[in-house]
């Protein structure tokens, strides 16, 4: 794009901003920041003009899960059919990685922080401690890709080399970018954070799959025999990834996919409850609960809309593949971001000063036809780090990781 086409693209855009400084930038820098614009995705924006957001739901109806007392009577079949597809190479899994510490106060990716006390130990080292069990029992490597950003790639993979893995098999491992999306101030004006540099951020967790599809990932996947994902967050360091009950608990459901849940705390906990709507398979988040929702109880006194969800997911390939092609809902969500002024100066609000664009994955699970939530124990299998303290966080995540013979 030359910078005449730039500037009848934005004059048209109504976002001549972005030029502002152009003729101070050294000629590299002005060729960056043309193709930054040439790979400005404006269908984002127009979704801002039109109202068109994600709000509007449909008809919610509880689904049950399979519950713990139900998987216990059951966990050696489930187990032997989830260690065998993963001995036959048929479960990959996907590491959500794309963040930064940034709410722990931490400015690198989150899974380099050390969560250790009298010793070091890793988020990333956590996470690839609890799926080296799983492939010692099944006597496989576990195809392992890891999302990371553009703001924490050369991080991620430095620091991954430098540990040697953690021990992981490094043939196994593949990484990929999250793709990025640009944020704008609330009269819709894209922001930059540098003369050359627009605002862009991680397009949310439901840009997963499209994201590994760019790097030809879901074709080698589909040649080496893969045939499901796992996909779950950085932050739970009790992650169980690809636990074999889990992985032959969806397997032998038939359903399109399956997601890790927990039983709620208290009828008010702040996560999203695995449901129906419309009669296929959603996510309803706790505020968009109503008050009857939230104390609906069955004939036993149990929740009707007890089960949340802790970001462990897995997918069936061939439905991922078939819905590749359709476009995620967006949600917008305010933010403070960073951005430069009219005189170049950096600022950093505090309080949200604008709009990022954000695709999230229990959206995927909204275009599945079936899913079979699966409970697990949430003292053994959900310690977020979310918060440096309180509620998910570093400290309570410690405490749960003791509990579970962990030496900090
Ligand atoms: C968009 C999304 O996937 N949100 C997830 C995610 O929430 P955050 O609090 O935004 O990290 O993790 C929660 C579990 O820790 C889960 O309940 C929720 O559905």
């Amino acid at each position: 794009m030359t910078k005449q086409d730039a500037i009848n693209l934005l004059t048209q855009k109504d976002q001549m901003q972005l030029l502002s400084f152009y003729d101070t930038l050294t000629p590299e820098q002005q060729e960056n920041l043309l193709a930054q614009i040439e790979g400005i995705d404006w269908s984002l924006l127009d979704v801002l003009k039109t109202h068109e957001t994600v709000n509007a739901r449909g008809t919610f109806a509880p689904l049950s899960a399979m519950e713990l007392s139900q998987i216990d009577a059951n966990r050696a079949h489930l187990e032997e059919v989830g260690l065998q597809a993963i001995r036959e190479g048929k479960v990959a899994a996907v590491l959500l990685a794309g963040g930064q510490g940034t709410r722990l106060g931490f400015d690198k990716p989150k899974g380099m922080y050390n969560i250790g006390v009298t010793r070091e130990l890793y988020i990333f080292e956590c996470l690839i401690n609890n799926v080296m069990e799983i492939v010692k029992k099944a006597g496989a490597w576990i195809p392992f890709y890891i999302m990371t950003s553009d703001k924490n790639y050369d991080d991620t993979t430095a620091f991954l080399k430098e540990k040697n893995y953690f021990g992981y098999n490094a043939k196994y491992i593949h990484f990929f970018k999250q793709e990025m999306a640009p944020s704008v101030d609330y009269n819709g004006k894209l922001l930059m954070e540098a003369p050359d540099r627009l605002s862009l951020s991680p397009n949310g967790n439901g840009g997963w799959f499209s994201s590994l599809c760019r790097y030809g990932y879901d074709k080698q996947m589909k040649e080496a025999g893969v045939e499901w994902l796992t996909a779950f967050a950085v932050d739970n360091v009790l992650q169980r990834i690809n636990d074999p009950a889990f992985v032959g608990a969806v397997i032998d459901s038939g359903c399109d996919c399956g997601g890790m849940v927990v039983r709620k705390a208290d009828p008010n906990e702040r996560v999203g409850v695995l449901c129906t709507e419309d009669g296929k398979p959603s996510i309803v988040e706790y505020y968009e609960m109503t008050e009857d929702m939230i104390h609906l109880k069955d004939e036993n006194g149990n929740l009707l809309y007890n089960f949340g969800v802790i970001l462990n997911y897995m997918f069936n390939l061939d439905r991922l593949t078939e819905i590749k092609s359709k476009r995620l809902p967006l949600h917008i969500v305010e933010k403070k971001i960073p951005y430069i002024d009219g005189d170049g100066n950096l600022i950093k609000p505090t309080t949200p000063n604008g709009y990022k664009f954000e695709s999230l994955i229990l959206d995927m699970i909204h275009m599945m036809d079936s899913c079979c939530p699966f409970e697990v124990e949430r003292e053994k299998a959900f310690a977020p780090v979310k918060n440096p303290t309180g509620v998910d966080s570093v400290e309570s995540a410690r405490k749960l990781l003791e509990k579970n013979g962990v030496t900090l």
